[in-house]
């Protein structure tokens, strides 16, 4: 397999899109007579630069805007860019938008013909290829029906089935995947494995960081259209949660800022939440092993009878890892009213590669919520070769027979 080849080259390209906003009320009244609108420029890239070699699979990732989008479209010469250029060699498939490339009015059949045409196959190649792809689809009892009766799902079934069976050297593969269903998905994957084993070109823009980190020899992490890291996976997933804290951090701030003045001042409140491994400082990783010790203050001006502390580890797509709350432990808190501290210790933690946040609660005797510090703090694992999940354990392997 020839490494070096250049598959796409992507030079000094930036992308600017004109956005038209609606004037206020005032605007439109000072200005009374012109457009409704106004213009304004947007660079969705900024001088992007990458060269992607045949064989080699990417992801691009990103917060959500950053272009990843823009650059596959790019890529795939669906858009052109404002300045500099792209080459592009070989056959190229594309899964871009969801339903792009079918034609609405013509049944999964016809749009089969169609596509495959658009992607250079003639009519008996097609016929060769029909029935795999049909195959591959799942979808066969509707293949005689006009698309603009698919769900999401099945849309994506057929725009895969197309595009890995014209024989591409470039499979550009937008987030779209995610509507197919979980066995379909996995199916997807083995596919794009195969392609890599025939030594295929593949760009794949996907938020799913496990995804990145399982198939790809090479991540791009985009921010606000630049290309801030371009190498390996799990250190461009590392700086993609950073910006992730950061964006985070800077909305946290805004939504205090908005919302300080609304707290209750009559109610509780959770003064501060803390998190460190035994042994360890804050804001040191935590490895599997250690003891977590998650410490909250909370306090009352009044005096809340039997209340409870909880709380709750998201990872970082929000989902909750572990939760825990003081009547689980069997400890009344009895009073509250001057600030009292509570440790959480959580023995022998077992977390995978990945930054967890704690969300901390103070809840009432009826278990409603008094004060919620969503993402109160936050604690990393650091990344282990080989190991993905979010559950770390120390693992035995032996041979049992040979
Ligand atoms: N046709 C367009 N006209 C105007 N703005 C656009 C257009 N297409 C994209 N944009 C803007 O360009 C920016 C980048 O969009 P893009 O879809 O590439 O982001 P993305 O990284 O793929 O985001 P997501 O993770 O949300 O899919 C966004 O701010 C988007 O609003």
């Amino acid at each position: 397999m020839a490494e070096h080849v250049p598959v796409v080259e992507v030079n000094d390209v930036s992308k600017r899109f004109i956005i038209r906003k609606e004037k206020s009320l005032k605007e439109r009244l000072v200005n009374a007579g012109r457009s409704k609108q106004f213009k304004e420029d947007f660079w969705a890239l900024k001088n992007v630069s990458l060269e992607i070699g045949s064989g080699q699979t990417i992801g691009l990732i990103g917060p959500n805007g950053s272009g990843k989008s823009t650059l596959l479209k790019t890529i795939g010469g669906i858009i052109q860019p404002t300045s500099g250029t792209i080459r592009r060699r070989g056959r190229l498939a594309a899964l871009l938008e969801l339903g792009a490339g079918f034609h609405q009015d013509l049944t999964g059949r016809e749009n089969v013909y169609l596509n495959a045409s658009i992607l250079g196959l003639s009519r008996k190649q097609t016929d060769l290829y029909f029935d795999d792809i049909v195959e591959f689809s799942g979808i066969k009892d509707f293949i005689d029906t006009q698309v603009k009766f698919y769900s999401s799902g099945m849309y994506v079934r057929l725009a895969f089935a197309v595009a890995v069976h014209v024989d591409p050297d470039l499979l550009l593969v937008d987030e779209v995947l995610a509507v197919g269903d979980e066995a379909f998905q996995r199916k997807c994957l083995d596919k794009i494995r195969s392609f890599q084993r025939e030594g295929r070109t593949i760009v794949l823009v996907t938020h799913s960081l496990g995804q990145i980190t399982e198939f790809c020899d090479r991540a791009v992490l985009l921010n606000k259209g630049e290309v801030l890291f371009d190498g390996v996976p799990h250190e461009a997933v590392r700086d993609f949660r950073d910006v992730l804290e950061e964006r985070r951090q800077d909305e946290a701030e805004a939504h205090n800022a908005t919302h300080e003045e609304q707290v209750p001042v009559n109610n509780g409140r959770i003064v501060s939440t803390t998190v460190h491994a035994a042994g360890r400082a804050e804001g040191d990783p935590v490895h599997p092993g250690d003891d977590l010790i998650v410490r909250v203050t909370y306090e009352h001006p009044t005096g809340l009878p039997d209340w409870i502390a909880a709380i709750q580890i998201d990872n970082v797509q929000g989902v909750p890892v572990y939760g825990t709350a003081s009547p689980r432990m069997k400890l009344d808190l009895g009073v509250l009213r001057e600030p009292t501290t509570v440790e959480f210790v959580l023995h022998d933690v077992q977390f995978g590669t990945g930054k967890y946040f704690i969300n901390s609660t103070l809840m009432n005797r009826e278990r409603a919520h008094v004060h919620d510090v969503p993402q109160a703090v936050s604690f990393d694992v650091p990344y282990y070769d080989l190991a993905v999940g979010i559950v770390h354990s120390t693992p035995e392997i032996r041979v049992v027979g040979a």
